[in-house]
């Protein structure tokens, strides 16, 4: 059994404090050495993906005393605890199972007869046999005609990783032959967000998901009622629309109401769902179920390099060391995720949920405070837009930011132009190799205001092309990563007990039972 440390208990961390800012990046990015560094610190990923880490602040000594700390702090037998089924959401009692969503990594994990594994490949058998009776006629609505178009209606985990993958592969179905439905979603209870989407679909030919773990999410139940309020007053009948996943013991499974029920349970978490139903009867609906079953492949092959106990042969462990090196050694806030890939637009909005509601923690796994920081504030746009935005203060700000590029040497779709000597795609990835070197070596101007001090650490994660097979690593690789730093910070990352707060006030302010700062808020909102 591993041994659960804070990480201002452990030796190895004591020694790895002692090498901040040991690496001179603009240095060792320059000239010939940088190109050999390149060359050297790089990582393949599982389906093609390499982990480029040259212009990190890392070298072989920073790099052996983060091995160090993967060994003290036993991040591998607490993977592989996790992966056989121990209770490693300690806040919730509940085991941590998502990896078997995708593959078995270690044991079979039996709960009350039941094969986890077994039950997950269930469900995706339901869901893909759903899809597939849906693509060929066979569920139909009442006029006895074709379903075009799919809605899923989540929040939270239940929108954000699906939606990032549907539009991830979106291009690339219809570039593969393999696009079946368009899929929109609608999350917010601005009621606005479900009058666009519903104003913008062909209704009685459109079908809806309704997807909710827990069953009981305000937004997710307000908007499936705005769903069939809009179907019933155009003489649809929603049960022959609509469909749920859900968990077996939430109150959505106990309805008749739904075409269908696709189950998960509370051992993968909401936003690590997007592996389960929640992101396959979509996926599988939009794009057929080879599809979602390739990505799946992709985040199993990716888990099982997770595995490694060499940290520079597992890529995941890796990027995982490095950001605390930067967050607890370096002191630097926040890091921002940077895929050159438009495709890749909503990636780190679903980024930023699964980091920073599994990281953001201020008390350990034991509910003990701890008195070292933790998960950092993550953002990111793709590339080249950010570029014009917000990319000023990341090469001159008053704060570092570590960066996390994605890169692609193909485009999905393959339609380009050549103007002025280069593809668009070639401007793309011209701009994130140019980008690296910038943000680490900067460049020296007797005009302040023109200086770039450079030392900005980034890495890369390089590919062929994004496929469902690259997206499922990436995907698993950053899960992987945040896992693996929560163990680190000795954090329970697999609740999120900062979001009650907020919903219990919001019910007080709707039943008027308000006083003080909130009455007057009330009040000055219309409520
Ligand atoms: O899927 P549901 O149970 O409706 O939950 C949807 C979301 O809402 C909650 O407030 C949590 O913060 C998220 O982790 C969760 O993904």
């Amino acid at each position: 059994m591993a041994t659960w440390k804070n990480l201002d208990t452990l030796s190895s961390y004591k020694k790895l404090s002692g090498l901040k800012n040991h690496v001179d990046i603009a240095a060792a990015m320059s000239g010939e050495q940088g190109g050999e560094r390149v060359k050297n610190y790089s990582t393949p990923m599982a389906a093609g993906l390499q982990y480029n880490y040259a212009a990190k602040e890392v070298d072989e000594t920073v790099l052996a005393a983060l091995a160090e700390l993967a060994g003290e702090a036993q991040l591998i037998d607490k993977f592989k605890e996790l992966y056989n089924g121990a209770v490693i959401n300690t806040g919730e009692n509940r085991m941590v199972l998502h990896h078997l969503a995708r593959t078995q990594l270690g044991n079979p994990v039996v709960v009350d007869g039941v094969d986890k594994r077994e039950f997950y490949v269930a469900q995706q058998k339901k869901a893909a046999d759903f899809a597939n009776k849906v693509h060929a006629g066979e569920i139909v609505n009442e006029a006895g005609e074709k379903f075009t178009t799919v809605v899923q209606i989540g929040i939270g985990g239940s929108d954000l990783g699906p939606r990032a993958l549907y539009i991830a592969l979106e291009n690339w179905a219809k570039a593969n032959n393999t696009f079946k439905m368009e899929a929109k979603f609608i999350s917010n209870v601005d009621p606005d967000d479900a009058a666009a989407v519903l104003a913008s679909v062909d209704l009685a030919h459109a079908l809806f998901i309704v997807v909710s773990k827990s069953g009981t999410t305000l937004e997710t139940l307000t908007n499936e009622a705005f769903v069939k309020d809009a179907l019933t007053k155009a003489g649809l009948n929603p049960s022959k629309h609509m469909l749920a996943v859900t968990s077996e013991t939430s109150p959505l499974a106990k309805s008749d109401e739904y075409l269908t029920a696709i189950f998960m349970d509370d051992y993968i978490g909401g936003r690590y769902s997007s592996v389960s139903g929640v992101g396959g009867a979509i996926l599988s609906l939009a794009f057929g179920p080879e599809v979602f079953a390739e990505l799946l492949d992709g985040a199993a092959a990716e888990d099982k390099l997770a595995t490694n106990r060499d940290l520079l042969k597992n890529p995941d462990m890796l990027d995982a060391l490095i950001g605390v090196y930067e967050r607890n050694v370096q002191g630097y806030p926040s890091t921002a995720v940077l895929p050159y890939s438009q495709a890749l637009s909503r990636f780190p909005a679903h980024l930023q949920q699964c980091d920073m509601e599994s990281n953001g923690k201020s008390v350990n796994r034991f509910g003990e405070p701890v008195d070292y920081v933790t998960g950092p504030v993550i953002f990111g746009e793709p590339g080249t837009n950010g570029q014009h935005s917000f990319y000023q203060l990341l090469h001159q700000g008053t704060d570092i930011v570590p960066l996390q590029f994605i890169g692609f040497k193909n485009s999905q779709l393959g339609v380009d132009v050549d103007i002025e000597n280069s593809t668009s795609q070639q401007k793309l990835c011209a701009n994130v190799a140019a980008q690296i070197v910038a943000f680490a070596c900067g460049k020296e101007d007797e005009n302040l205001n023109k200086n770039f001090k450079g030392k900005r650490p980034s890495s890369i994660i390089v590919g062929d092309k994004l496929t469902p097979a690259s997206l499922g690593a990436l995907l698993a690789h950053f899960e992987n990563k945040i896992m693996f730093q929560g163990f680190v910070w000795n954090l329970n990352s697999f609740d999120q007990e900062g979001v009650q707060l907020g919903k219990i006030l919001a019910k007080r302010v709707l039943a008027h039972d308000t006083d003080g700062a909130l009455k007057v808020f009330s009040d000055m909102l219309n409520i």
